[in-house]
């Protein structure tokens, strides 16, 4: 890859990686799930499979988080073609977040038009309970008010303009969509709808920073999603994304609970069927050209 700027791809390594794919597999998708923590089991219900590992494509990163199986797959659901990618990457593994957000682009390039996000956050929100699926209706890009921002650096204008436009990020059609297959699925109880923030990570937070985010108006606290959500977001992708509640973030000096990565994954676990019936529904929406350019 190039360095140009703060980015190291060019658009000669995006358009390379993208005809690699496509000489690999007559799949042709228009829907891309990027799959978080423990939440790779998202791809198993998924036809005519074809995998591909990230160390087999060129200039892909590759995934050093346990619980993020790092490989690309490609699938039917309801009859569309999906590419699921299981495991996402994050700035506190030392990737950039050029490198953070290659696979967006490439799906861009692939003909992608939506992109669901899953992920696992920390409820800040003292109504949330670990669990519970927040949809996301926006963010707050903390490391993003620091510089360290996916758009930094020459702009591309083949994939979109200086200055996008990010207050509808998360389509309001789509949220309301999700909303409406929890109640036929029986698990409206578990939804909740709320502000997402991005830290860099790696550590959880202390309960000074959690108090900070919560007088912010987050509701929940992870290490990723937002450079994808923005980048896709630039490059004119529909988002809807879904953050599942591992655990409560301690807002209180008095809390004996301490947070850690394997309790993440086991709730993860305890959730990835109700995730899978949420996004195969909202998939099959999607097919059913109901909330297709309706953003
Ligand atoms: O990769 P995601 O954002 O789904 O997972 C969160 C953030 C860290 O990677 C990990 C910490 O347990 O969970
Ligand atoms: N920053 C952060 N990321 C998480 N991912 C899952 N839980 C948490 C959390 O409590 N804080």
């Amino acid at each position: 890859m190039h360095t140009k700027g703060n980015c190291c791809c060019s658009f000669e390594d995006y358009k390379l990686t993208t005809e690699w794919l496509m000489n690999q597999t007559s799949h042709r998708p228009k829907v891309a799930i990027i799959c978080g923590s423990g939440l790779g089991l998202l791809a198993d219900g998924a036809s005519n499979k074809q995998t591909f590992r990230y160390q087999d494509i060129p200039n892909f990163p590759i995934s050093t988080v346990p619980g993020h199986d790092g490989c690309l797959v490609f699938g039917t659901i309801e009859d569309r073609s999906c590419v699921f990618m299981k495991g996402h990457f994050h700035l506190y593994e030392g990737y950039t977040l050029c490198q953070v957000t290659f696979p967006v682009r490439i799906f861009k390039l692939m003909g992608v038009e939506l992109v669901l996000v899953t992920n696992a956050s920390g409820g800040i929100c003292p109504d949330f309970k670990v669990g519970d699926i927040m949809i996301i209706k926006d963010h707050i890009n903390l490391p993003g008010f620091a510089g360290q921002h996916p758009l930094c650096g020459p702009n591309d204008e083949r994939f979109g303009i200086r200055f996008p436009c990010m207050s509808d990020a998360y389509s309001k059609d789509m949220r309301s969509v999700v909303v409406d297959i929890s109640t036929e699925l029986g698990c409206s109880d578990f939804i909740r709808e709320g502000v997402y923030c991005m830290v860099s990570g790696p550590n959880f937070e202390t309960i000074a920073e959690a108090r900070m985010l919560w007088i912010l108006g987050c509701d929940s606290v992870g290490m990723s999603m937002v450079p994808e959500v923005t980048v896709a977001k630039h490059c004119g992708l529909q988002v809807v994304a879904l953050s599942l509640i591992t655990n409560k973030v301690s807002l209180d000096y008095s809390r004996e609970e301490k947070v850690n990565h394997e309790e993440v994954l086991e709730i993860c676990k305890m959730r990835a069927e109700l995730l899978q019936k949420l996004v195969t529904s909202l998939i099959s929406r999607f097919n059913q050209q109901q909330i297709i350019n309706t953003n």
